[in-house]
């Protein structure tokens, strides 16, 4: 083997990985846990059948998916019978931290068998935390693909009969949609993984900046450059880097969750027009948000 050779293989070997980073998102039950652990093929994300959520905080985890480094956050379900919607809207906001500074992709989890009213009013309260740019970074997965099949349906057959609503919704995000069966055999979990591993780097090359992101997420990267600073000499960078994180879903008190949640209120408030302003303001005291 000649020195150019080797050198070679052995700059591919040290190569960084391509990384993605990715916020599950969607009403509980719907799956968001099994779809983290069929990312991760690990049990990592809690998951169960509750009408409860049973992710009350971010779940933050790492893995590698062949040559990909995926960062998965997983959030609280939106509409569980335990928890008021503002605190699981506050604990959405905390995931900025998990995944600044910003995700690539938010993978908006639906179940094939479902699909209500607060459905809707999930998605129409994310666009409204994340603001217009949300829907160009979203790619929508349904789970339940297992009961597809046994009606003997393809996911085209089923996209063919949604509800207007949900038409709307593929609309906005350019029909980037695949579904998974969680349940199935590793076989079938990794061929929808695959699936939407796919989608997401297609959509990242169409995206410029290919991942989301706003003035919250670069502050918050900011914080997290600064954290690591402090740190310098505890560990290699990627370590440091899954500390701060799991720092700031623990609430540690360098970065607190209330620091992020007022950096969105003012940041929302700033960026809009007079009467927008006092529309929103309305809107989160009545929802005692902020
Ligand atoms: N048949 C079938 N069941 C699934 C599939 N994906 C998830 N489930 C089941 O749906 C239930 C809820 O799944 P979770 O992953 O806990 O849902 P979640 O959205 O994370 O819920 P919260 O953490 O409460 O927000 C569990 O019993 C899962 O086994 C699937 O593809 N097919």
């Amino acid at each position: 083997m000649s020195a150019g050779t080797s050198a070679s293989l052995l700059a591919c070997f040290f190569a960084e990985k391509q990384v993605i980073r990715i916020v599950l998102l969607g009403r509980t039950g719907n799956g968001k846990s099994s779809v983290g652990n069929s990312i991760s093929e690990s049990k990592a994300f809690k998951s169960e059948i509750s009408c409860e959520s049973i992710t009350k905080q971010c779940q933050y985890h790492v893995a590698d998916f062949y040559d990909i480094r995926l960062e998965i956050v997983d959030t609280p379900g939106l509409f569980d019978t335990e928890t008021t919607q503002e605190e699981s809207i506050k604990e959405i906001a905390s995931c900025i931290g998990a995944s600044a500074p910003g995700p690539h992709a938010f993978v908006l989890v639906l179940n094939i068998n479902r699909f209500t009213k607060e459905e809707e009013q999930t998605v129409d309260t994310l666009s409204q935390l994340f603001g217009d740019k949300f829907f160009s970074y979203v790619v929508i997965l349904f789970t339940g693909k297992d009961g597809l099949i046994r009606n003997g349906k393809s996911l085209e057959d089923f996209i063919a009969k949604v509800p207007d609503y949900l038409r709307g919704l593929l609309d906005k995000c350019k029909n980037r949609c695949t579904a998974i069966d969680n349940t199935g055999t590793q076989e079938k979990q990794k061929t929808g993984v695959n699936e939407l591993l796919t989608l997401i780097q297609t959509m990242m090359k169409e995206n410029e900046p290919e991942y989301y992101t706003n003035e919250i997420y670069l502050k918050a990267e900011e914080m997290i450059v600064e954290h690591e600073k402090d740190k310098d000499g505890l560990g290699d960078k990627s370590n440091k880097r899954h500390n701060s994180r799991i720092g700031i879903i623990n609430g540690d008190s360098w970065f607190k969750k209330e620091d992020i949640i007022k950096m969105i209120k003012d940041m929302y408030i700033a960026s809009l027009p007079f009467i927008g302003r006092m529309v929103f303001q309305a809107l989160f005291n009545k929802l005692n948000i902020f």
